[in-house]
């Protein structure tokens, strides 16, 4: 039977969160991305990835080093990220579904989005992107999430498996 797989980078531990709350109403594993397996396991058919948005996207060594700096004994992502992680996944050769989530501060004043990077990565290694990508709010660079947030994502990660947008 086929299963969801949910990968996640994290600083502060808020995109770790809502990494949980997904994988949670998925019944899905759930792994820090560089725990994250470099060539898909033959039973993923539902994959989640989730990261939070430096710098208007993806995060890069020093973003991740500025992030690291701030976060000290707290950090969740010490090693590479999701941008490393999609370069180095391998072609899997058959049909996937996946979705793209970010954390991003709350307001509408900074463009760019993790989310959107993480999407179109996706796409281009041929995994069946079926919707917009999706952004949790935090209130700040630490966090946390927005009063709701948690829940918002499950209900997000229940509308995947009906098909119906949340
Ligand atoms: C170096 C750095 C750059 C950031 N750039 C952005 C940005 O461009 N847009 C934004 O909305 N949030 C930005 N943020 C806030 C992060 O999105 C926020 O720290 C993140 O959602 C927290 O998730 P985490 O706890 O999983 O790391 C930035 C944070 C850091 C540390």
């Amino acid at each position: 039977m086929s299963r969801a797989l949910v990968v996640y980078e994290s600083m502060f531990g808020n995109t770790k969160a809502i990494a949980e709350a997904i994988g949670t109403a998925l019944a899905a594993e759930v792994v820090e991305v560089s725990d994250a397996p470099d060539v898909l396991p033959e039973d993923v058919g539902l994959l989640v990835v989730g990261a939070p948005t430096h710098a208007f996207g993806l995060s890069r060594p020093a973003t991740r080093k500025s992030a690291a700096d701030q976060a000290g004994a707290e950090l969740v992502s010490a090693g590479r990220g999701v941008r490393e992680w999609l370069d180095a996944l391998a072609p899997h050769g058959r049909r996937v579904t996946a979705h793209a989530f970010d954390t991003r501060l709350r307001g509408g004043w900074l463009p760019g989005s993790a989310a959107k990077a993480i999407a179109k990565r996706l796409r281009a290694l041929h995994f069946e992107v079926p919707e917009r990508p999706m952004s949790f709010h935090v209130t700040g660079t630490p966090g946390p999430l927005l009063v709701g947030e948690p829940a918002r994502a499950t209900a997000w990660a229940r509308a995947m498996l009906t098909g119906t947008p949340a």
